[in-house]
């Protein structure tokens, strides 16, 4: 999935390359032959933003964007006129502003969501809860409103209750489709890969990790048992892994000292994720990516687990796989905070 992703990035940075060094003929024919991908538009609300700039620099790179939308309440049609410059397939439009949300969104296949305040040393997730539950609310009436069959990736925190947040208004409006919401935990996903590489010294390009539950501390379980390629690392070593990965936005938290969380790291992971989104849209068999979902794998109404997407969304959410005990006590302990979470969110869009 990673390596796709890196090939599809790969591939458009080489067209970039050679179409600027062809004559004008070879770069039209070079643009008919991405043309022939099917059109697909991709807004990116929050654009502006440390996620969002970054976000957007790689959607332009993804030749299976045809439109990019960047939205925000401000800064977007200097980060478009920007990206706009980068000679990839996606035309690129900025809109500012609460009255051009509509045109931002209308037509959209993917809307991916990173609007909204990040944590500053000492805070929680869910100490975000207060602002963006607001901001995630009205940008998702939005979008029930104007594309109502897109699939919307929740990054703004904490999305153990943006998610929930999200699936009211789309009940309410009568658009809900529980195959087409998804909260992006793909960063977790990214840091077990990385910390296991780093901890088993394996090649990071062959690693993979299923990362389970939520995106918040002890909500975040990765599954290091079912970690690939194998390793004889310690009940130790794995616990560590665990910790660290539980504690990987933390980490970038203090290390930006008050200057916001993660963002070069996000934005990677949420091109990842939408990436994913659209091929599973496009028809590419076996698309599987963890994400936080409807779910009915657990006791809980939204969980994170590997999915496999298609052309409606999701297709199919994979069960747990064999736990480990250390993984079953994990499971045990995140539920009751998973559950309140998802609670919290549920109670704020119905008030
Ligand atoms: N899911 C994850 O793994 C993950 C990882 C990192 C960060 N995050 C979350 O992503 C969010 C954004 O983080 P960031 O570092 O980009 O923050 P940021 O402050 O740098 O950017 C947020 C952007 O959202 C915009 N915004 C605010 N209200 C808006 C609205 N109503 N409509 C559209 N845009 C609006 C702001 O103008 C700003 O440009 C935070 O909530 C953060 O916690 C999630
Ligand atoms: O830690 C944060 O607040 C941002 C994000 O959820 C992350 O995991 O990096």
């Amino acid at each position: 999935m990673k390596a796709s992703m890196f090939r599809s990035v790969e591939a458009a940075l080489r067209r970039a390359a050679s179409a600027s060094s062809s004559s004008s003929k070879h770069l039209l024919r070079r643009s008919y032959s991405s043309d022939s991908k099917p059109e697909r538009k991709v807004a990116v609300l929050g654009a502006a933003g440390g996620i969002g700039q970054p976000l957007a620099l790689l959607m332009k790179l993804n030749p299976l964007v045809s439109s990019l939308s960047l939205y925000d309440i401000a800064g977007t049609p200097g980060v478009a006129a920007d990206v706009s410059h980068i000679n990839t397939r996606s035309q690129v439009a900025g809109y500012v502003g609460e009255e051009q949300l509509g045109q931002a969104l209308e037509g959209a296949d993917v809307v991916i969501i990173p609007a909204g305040v990040p944590r500053k040393p000492g805070m929680t997730r869910d100490d975000l809860f207060n602002i963006n539950a607001g901001i995630v609310k009205s940008l998702c009436t939005a979008i029930a409103k104007y594309c109502p069959n897109a699939l919307v990736n929740m990054i703004s925190n904490p999305v153990n209750s943006t998610v929930p947040i999200a699936a009211e208004v789309f009940k309410k409006a009568g658009t809900y489709d529980e195959k087409k919401l998804f909260g992006v935990t793909t960063l977790d996903v990214v840091r077990a890969k990385t910390f296991y590489a780093g901890k088993a010294k394996v090649p990071v390009a062959e690693v993979n990790v299923p990362v389970v539950g939520g995106h918040a501390g002890i909500t975040i379980l990765p599954l290091f048992s079912q970690a690939t390629p194998k390793s004889n690392l310690s009940d130790e070593d794995i616990k560590a892994l665990t910790k660290r990965t539980q504690d990987g936005g933390t980490e970038v938290v203090e290390a930006k000292a008050g200057k916001g969380s993660a963002t070069l790291s996000m934005a990677y992971a949420g091109a990842i994720f939408a990436d994913a989104c659209l091929k599973g849209l496009n028809g590419v068999p076996d698309v599987v990516e963890c994400s936080f979902v409807q779910s009915s794998i657990t006791e809980l109404p939204f969980f994170a687990s590997k999915v496999k997407l298609g052309k409606n969304g999701v297709e199919e959410v994979l069960g747990l796989g064999p736990l480990s005990d250390y993984e079953k006590q994990g499971l045990a302990s995140l539920i009751p905070e998973l559950k309140s979470s998802i609670e919290k969110g549920i109670k704020f869009a119905n008030q």
